[in-house]
């Protein structure tokens, strides 16, 4: 598969956008004509530039509200056609978007856009130049595929042919099957955007929301397998509005498109594997990929320890060691394994600094982050050591990939300072249930491609808590199995202001039992800080649900949270924050899948409260 993307979709300057796509890997470009309008470059040295990146310059657009006009206008817009086709050429390009006309068009009839076109395909003729006809969804007059591909079939001209967008189909909810039978010589180009699932009017969707594949709820792995099933095999492209990414670090941004193409890509493939039958366009099935069957750990970063450790101990948890070599402990209740790491900490009061997976083959997990272009954990392993591959995520988490045999030599590590702890003794924390992440707003939709690509993790639907800071949105991604979750949550841009004070927005690790009420009882009588819930909670508990006097008193008493669904009860406590991050409790009765999705606001409130007051905001 040959890949593209255009300027648009990027922060900076033509020329600091062109670097970023050849460093990323891209194979050519699209050139956005306003992007070439304000560069200090010439045409020629544009030209020049690309071919010493090794990018191929492959659309040169927009050309817009061409056809359907009258005589006079006609005119005007082929005198002005003619101009780009010259600029084509100093370019050295040959293809030409072609969108369908949104505004000077007001003759409505098909025979009318075909002979104008005509004429735009002579003088294209000239110039050795293609032209893609593109349907925008919000065409005057042509606004889907299949109007465009009559127009085109008609036109009957072998340099114009069809550009085929997802935003533009998939936005209107229409069947893009048809795709499947238009020949795939006929289609000369190929845009793909993903869109969060939104209803506002079209147009402003497409200008400021689309995404890259993968970061939306677009079925984009459907779509490109029917410009597959055409016979395509042309470049795939991006094109992408979006007011996040114009702003973002151009580099970053290249990746994360690269990302999303291969991503796609290897989606798509497994999608048509299933058929198995051989097509033009090749795309590549990316290595090991693997439902992760578990956490194998969280690392808590921290240049207090001890705070950490006495947390941790509250709560049930067993100190298994000190590792041989470096500043770092190993904590374990059940499957929960907490690393507590005093390297590289200083200033870090307590932070959520990593985690590990199980999957059946870290090895090839690790070979898929690198074809998923996932930046390394620089590793200082010695001799015996286990190595895990492990890659940074956008957030700037280290996240492992690690297997019970691999897990069985790296506890191993640990222990040698403490042998009468070997018997892995348990204790009522179970495992760890989710990892809660703050997302810049810079690098959420990054990080969700990041984390379901890598990760192998299904995005579920996204949710939105209102808090005293602003709206947080929040978007868990699982496992099928749910045996691995985590929340992303993006910290609101008004909250900078807040945050330079106040550290970081917190991020926690919950942690699974099925006794919160003992758990809860031993670490208070442990001396553990909850955070604290206002009585209004319970009042509106009480009202919501019919419960149980003597479980409402307790409920108050130890601060716990609840919810209840149709498929259990979820009963939940939060501790303290220490630093920017804090612990949660969790039991999950039944078959509750959620996360107590009504009780966040009340957490992301008390924990405003407490922070306001320890820090005098
Ligand atoms: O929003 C637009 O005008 C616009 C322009 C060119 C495209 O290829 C497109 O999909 C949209
Ligand atoms: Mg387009």
């Amino acid at each position: 598969m040959r890949t593209s993307i255009a300027t648009v979709c990027l922060s900076g300057t033509l020329e600091e956008k062109l670097l970023a796509c050849a460093k990323a890997g891209f194979d050519g470009i699209e050139i956005f004509e306003q992007d070439l309008l304000v560069s200090p470059m010439s045409p020629e040295e544009v030209k020049a530039m690309a071919h010493r990146l090794g990018l191929t310059l492959d659309l040169f657009q927009p050309f817009r509200d061409f056809e359907g006009v009258t005589e006079e206008a006609l005119k005007a817009n082929l005198h002005r056609a003619e101009a780009k086709f010259q600029l084509m050429q100093r370019l050295g390009m040959d293809l030409m978007l072609l969108c369908s006309n949104v505004g000077t068009a007001t003759i409505n009839d098909d025979d009318l856009f075909v002979e104008q076109i005509r004429q735009l395909s002579d003088l294209a003729e000239k110039y050795k130049v293609r032209i893609a006809y593109e349907a925008l969804a919000w065409g005057k007059y042509v606004d889907t595929y299949q109007h465009s591909w009559e127009v085109v079939k008609r036109v009957d001209r072998a340099n114009v042919g069809l550009c085929i967008d997802s935003f533009h189909i998939l936005s209107r909810g229409d069947d893009p099957a048809d795709i499947a039978s238009i020949p795939g010589e006929k289609i000369f180009f190929v845009q793909l955007a993903d869109a969060p699932v939104l209803s506002m009017d079209i147009l402003s969707w497409s200008r400021h929301y689309r995404l890259f594949p993968g970061q939306g709820g677009f079925a984009l792995d459907q779509f490109l397998a029917e410009l597959v099933r055409s016979g395509y095999d042309g470049i795939i492209s991006l094109e992408i509005f979006n007011d996040v990414f114009r702003q973002s670090n151009v580099e970053r941004t290249a990746i994360d498109g690269l990302r999303s193409l291969q991503w796609l890509g290897s989606k798509t493939a497994q999608l048509l594997d299933s058929n198995s039958e051989s097509y033009a366009l090749e795309l590549e099935v990316l290595p090991g990929i693997q439902d992760a069957t578990g956490f194998d750990f969280a690392e808590i970063r921290t240049e207090d320890p001890e705070r950490v450790a006495g947390l941790l101990s509250q709560l049930g948890f067993n100190f298994r060691g000190q590792h041989r070599r470096k500043p770092v402990q190993l904590w374990s209740s059940g499957e929960a394994k907490i690393i507590i790491n005093s390297q590289r900490s200083r200033g870090v009061e307590a932070a959520v600094s990593g985690f590990g997976v199980l999957v059946p083959d870290p090895v090839a997990s690790g070979e898929r982050g690198g074809a998923l272009l996932a930046p390394r954990v620089p590793r200082h392993q010695t001799h015996n050591e286990q190595d895990l591959p492990g890659f940074i995520a956008p957030d700037r988490t280290e996240v492992f990939f690690s297997s019970l045999a691999n897990t069985e030599n790296w506890v191993q590590e640990f222990e040698d300072s403490a042998p009468e702890a070997n018997a892995a003794p348990t204790g009522p924390i179970l495992n760890i249930d989710h990892i809660n992440l703050a997302q810049p707003w810079q690098c959420f939709d990054e990080s969700v491609l990041f984390y379901s690509s890598v990760l192998n993790l299904k995005a579920r639907p996204g949710t939105e808590v209102p808090s005293p800071m602003g709206l947080v949105r929040s978007q868990v991604l699982a496992t099928g199995d749910s045996s691995v979750r985590l929340a992303l949550n993006i910290v609101p841009q008004g909250l900078e202001s807040v945050i330079e004070r106040n550290h970081e927005y917190p991020e926690h690790v919950a942690l699974r039992t099925d006794d919160i009420i003992e758990v809860a009882r031993t670490a208070r009588a442990r001396g553990m800080e909850f955070l604290q819930v206002p009585a209004n909670y319970y009042e509106d508990l009480a009202a919501r649900f019919d419960l149980d006097a003597q479980l409402l008193e307790t409920l108050k008493d130890l601060h716990l949270l609840y919810d209840r669904d149709e498929a259990g009860e979820f009963l939940h406590f939060y501790t303290k924050t220490l630093g920017n991050m804090f612990l949660e409790v969790v039991e999950r009765r039944s078959s509750y899948d959620g996360y107590g999705a009504p009780n966040a606001p009340v957490r992301l409130a008390s924990q405003f409260e407490s922070n306001r007051w320890s820090r005098n905001l």
